[in-house]
């Protein structure tokens, strides 16, 4: 048998597979896992590429006790900016948050005290004749990112610039260091947004404000980006870059992740799929659907037991 016939009965045992498996899930689940896994294999000649730009990495630590993530950029020399190898990492990293099942947070942030200072620029010099594939690779890897079943925060400590503040609208929520900045410069790179910011914008701010913040190229403080709805808090004077960090680690669990993993997980799902499936019926069929699962189950039933109230 020759080489293609193998190829395509090959490809065609993996597609009936995917498709079983994926009759047995419901519609989120389903919907979920076809984006997260089929264009992975589109993309793989560019990840073989991009993985050829080294420089710094991409680094996890998951707390199976807390259910809290901390995904950390980790080029401090070059203000964390991204090189090609650093996008590889990224999208590993999340393939190992999408199969969390305790996760509850995710804690964004860059080693050193800055975020991200954008493409690291000795690789976008090096990669000018491939920004299509490139985008295509990134604007997968951050819908990923913004889709986590997880209550996600990115903490801008430093410069957030381009495609670093690209970055940074990939999480649920941003918690921002007062002596922070952030910009979108892109335009002033003789560019538009690459890492899908521009879409992110319109959707979180509306067209105005995702308008003006591109086409300013504006390099914003913490309280100007918190007046523009970009960042959700700004933290207090004269704390440390770690107490910073663990600030924002109690603004994350205290606000959004005290409660059970399940139910953090099956309504940030539902969430997504609700944003992503602006057609009425369809959002309240998974809605009722996932709503199924837990009427009458054990944390329920714990609840009604616990006779809770809502006075605090
Ligand atoms: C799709 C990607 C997207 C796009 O292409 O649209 C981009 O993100 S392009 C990159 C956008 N970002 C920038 O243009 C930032 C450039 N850097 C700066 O403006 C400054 O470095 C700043 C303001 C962040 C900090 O200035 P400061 O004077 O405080 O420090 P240095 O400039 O001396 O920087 C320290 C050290 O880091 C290196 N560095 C900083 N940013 C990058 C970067 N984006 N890529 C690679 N290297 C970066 C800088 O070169 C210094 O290293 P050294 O070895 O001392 O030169």
């Amino acid at each position: 048998m020759n080489a293609f016939k193998r190829f395509f009965l090959t490809m065609a045992t993996i597609t009936s597979k995917f498709i079983r498996e994926a009759q047995k899930l419901p519609p989120l689940k389903m919907f979920l896992r076809a984006f997260s896994s089929a264009p992975q294999m589109e993309l793989l000649p560019i990840r073989k590429e991009l993985g050829k730009f080294e420089g710094g990495s991409v680094d996890l630590e998951m707390d199976e006790q807390t259910g809290i993530a901390v995904m950390t950029l980790n080029n401090p020399r070059r203000l964390n900016s991204m090189t090609g190898k650093m996008m590889v990492d990224m999208s590993d990293r999340i393939t190992q948050l999408e199969q969390w099942k305790k996760g509850k947070g995710l804690i964004l942030m860059g080693i050193g005290g800055n975020f991200c200072s954008g493409g690291d620029l000795t690789f976008v010099r090096k990669a000018l004749h491939y920004g299509a594939e490139m985008a295509t690779y990134q604007h997968h890897t951050l819908t990923r990112l913004l889709n986590l079943p997880l209550i996600s925060v990115a903490l801008l400590q430093g410069h957030t610039l381009g495609g670093g503040a690209e970055l940074s609208t990939a999480c649920d929520f941003r918690v921002m260091s007062p002596t922070a900045k952030v910009g979108f410069v892109q335009i002033k790179m003789g560019l538009t947004t690459g890492w899908g910011a521009t879409t992110r914008l319109v959707h979180l701010l509306g067209r105005q404000k995702a308008l003006g913040l591109l086409c300013s190229a504006k390099v914003l403080s913490a309280e100007e980006a918190k007046s523009e709805g970009l960042v959700d808090s700004v933290m207090m004077y004269g704390l440390s870059q770690e107490d910073e960090f663990t600030e924002c680690k109690k603004w994350l669990v205290s606000n959004y992740c005290r409660h059970d993993s399940d139910l953090i997980q099956a309504t940030k799902s539902s969430v997504v799929y609700s944003d992503l499936n602006r057609d009425l019926d369809t959002s309240l069929r998974n809605e009722r659907e996932v709503f199924a699962q837990y009427w009458g189950g054990p944390a329920q039933k714990a609840a009604l037991e616990a006779n809770v109230k809502h006075n605090k």
